[in-house]
């Protein structure tokens, strides 16, 4: 099947509860040559802070997506491309697994056509995420490959995404990740900071995803990993 993300190679996330670098605007965010921008954070999201990204960034022609962390901060936006649905395959318990999205289904009307999974394999046991949904993140790189092969030929996740949010990763457990996929497309995410780090992640992934460096350090910075990505 053909998803628009076969042919991305860069992604940026923005947290709608962290303010953008210096005298950045939301035009110059869309202009940085980034495939598509997911907006979503583990901490203090709400749909209010969600709804003033998407609509600062609505009229520019990057694809906008949602990565909403529980149901309660979805909205309901024309201005968004789709919903990239987060399970922790390595979550502590199944809220993050199932639960939460059991009663998203049962409390909200899901418009399926745009609603799209990922596969999380949370590595960074100091990240948000891994303290929120209690991740187990010593994982060897075998771990990190089946976690990666049951969630495309068992769970039919769309994207895996291993996820060091905040740290740099280990690319002998990200090329794992890769090998093990046929058709699921690789997300990395986690520490991209430059030309070379997105460079070097870009050779084993699909996709990188390029998140704190935006408020950190602004546009300029990220133009910067966009250049590493695509000349992967
Ligand atoms: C069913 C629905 C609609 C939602 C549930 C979705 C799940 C399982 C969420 C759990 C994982 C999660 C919180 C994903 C959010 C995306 C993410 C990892 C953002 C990055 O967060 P960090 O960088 O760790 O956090 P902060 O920057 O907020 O500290
Ligand atoms: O913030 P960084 O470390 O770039 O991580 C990006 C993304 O994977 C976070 O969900
Ligand atoms: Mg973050």
């Amino acid at each position: 099947m053909n998803n628009p993300w076969d042919d991305w190679d860069h992604v940026l996330k923005v947290d709608p509860d962290k303010e953008l670098y210096g005298n950045d605007t939301f035009e110059d965010v869309c202009r940085t040559g980034t495939d598509a921008i997911e907006i979503g954070g583990t901490l203090d999201v709400t749909a209010e802070k969600m709804t003033r990204v998407v609509d600062a960034a609505a009229e520019y022609d990057v694809p906008l997506y949602q990565e909403p962390s529980n149901p309660g901060v979805v909205i309901d936006s024309p201005a968004l491309e789709g919903y990239l649905i987060p399970t922790v395959f390595n979550a502590g318990g199944p809220f993050w697994i199932t639960g939460a999205h059991k009663e998203w289904v049962r409390i909200d009307d899901l418009d399926w056509s745009r609603t799209h999974t990922e596969a999380y394999i949370v590595m960074n046991p100091e990240a948000s995420v891994a303290q929120l949904t209690e991740a187990d993140c010593d994982l060897s790189a075998d771990d990190v490959a089946a976690y990666a092969k049951v969630a495309e030929r068992m769970f039919g996740q769309e994207i895996v995404y291993v996820e060091y949010s905040g740290m740099f990763g280990d690319t002998e457990k990200v090329a794992a990740a890769h090998d093990a996929l046929d058709e699921a497309t690789l997300f990395y995410g986690g520490g991209i900071h430059g030309y070379e780090s997105a460079n070097e992640m870009a050779a084993h992934s699909d996709v990188i995803v390029v998140g704190d460096l935006l408020h950190d350090e602004g546009v300029d910075a990220v133009r910067e990993t966009v250049k590493g990505a695509k000349d992967a």
